[in-house]
């Protein structure tokens, strides 16, 4: 499915989407969703995950505010979404910057995640690479990062997704690299956290790999509207969701996406 197409049907089914995400996130990722067109639920306690879960098209785990509850809900939520069929996304923020951290991560990748994004250090440290990272942001280049996507890929049997100026995706056998964006965009915090909800939503009505592609170009497509006339990233917040809602199926720029 193209990613017009998967817009289409992303504006169509409007899928309920499951979002275990962190402090930070939780509004702009609620709103970004809303705004792309899917229907967000935060629900973060482990006496309910387990049964919210399966009525979701899609779960988003990201690990930016972790602590030991979350953390055990987090794994039922997996566990729960394996068994229901449930596709489910992992964002393993800064998980190199503590050893609790990299634990968790590693447990959470023991479900075997449908996709996993993140930006280039934290896609280069999950497989054993050095980086450069400095917490939640990424201090590498996202070409530095492909070999160690690809690794992951076939490891893990998931799609991985490295963002940053230009975005690379591979299920370990195929590639796609989308252009577009704007420099603003990692100094709006937690838009990569949002970016995580939203392939969720994607990969409620369309397969991994092309729910992938189909979410970043969503992304680079309004970011790069945004860009044009925002002055700062507070005015870049506000039109980068105008235009997240704005853009209408046959608006995605599919010549951005580059096959390989
Ligand atoms: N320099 C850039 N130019 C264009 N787009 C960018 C640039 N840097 C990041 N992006 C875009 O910003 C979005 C978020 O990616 P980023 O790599 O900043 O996530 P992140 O580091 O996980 O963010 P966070 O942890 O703060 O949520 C993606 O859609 C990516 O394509
Ligand atoms: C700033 C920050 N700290 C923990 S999570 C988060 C959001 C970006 O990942
Ligand atoms: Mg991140």
């Amino acid at each position: 499915m193209t990613p017009n197409a998967a817009l289409d049907a992303l504006r169509t089914q409007a899928p309920l989407v499951h979002c275990m995400t962190n402090y930070v996130a939780m509004n702009i990722a609620a709103n970004v969703m809303l705004a792309a067109g899917a229907s967000p639920a935060m629900i973060h306690a482990e006496e309910e995950v387990a049964d919210f879960t399966p009525i979701c098209g899609a779960l988003t785990i990201n690990i930016g505010t972790l602590s030991p509850p979350w953390l055990t809900a987090m794994l039922k939520a997996a566990g729960s979404a394996n068994t229901a069929s449930v596709p489910w996304v992992l964002d393993p923020v800064a998980h190199f910057a503590t050893p609790y951290r990299g634990d968790a991560a590693r447990q959470l990748l023991g479900f075997k995640p449908t996709i996993l994004r993140g930006n280039a250090s934290e896609i280069m440290a999950l497989s054993g690479a050095g980086g450069a990272g400095k917490g939640a942001d990424s201090g590498d280049e996202v070409a530095a990062a492909k070999d160690s996507a690809i690794t992951l890929a076939t490891t893990h049997g998931c799609v991985v997704a490295i963002t940053g100026p230009v975005d690379f995706v591979t299920d370990g056998t195929r590639q796609a690299e989308i252009t577009g964006g704007d420099a603003m965009m990692p100094k709006i915090t937690a838009l990569g956290c949002a970016l995580t909800a939203l392939t969720g939503a994607y990969a409620a009505v369309t397969p991994p790999l092309e729910a992938t592609v189909a979410a970043l170009t969503h992304f680079a497509e309004a970011g790069e509207q945004a860009g044009k006339v925002a002055s700062g990233p507070g005015s870049f917040s506000l039109h980068f969701l105008d235009h997240l809602h704005l853009i209408q199926p046959g608006d995605l720029d599919e010549g951005r996406v580059t096959w390989s």
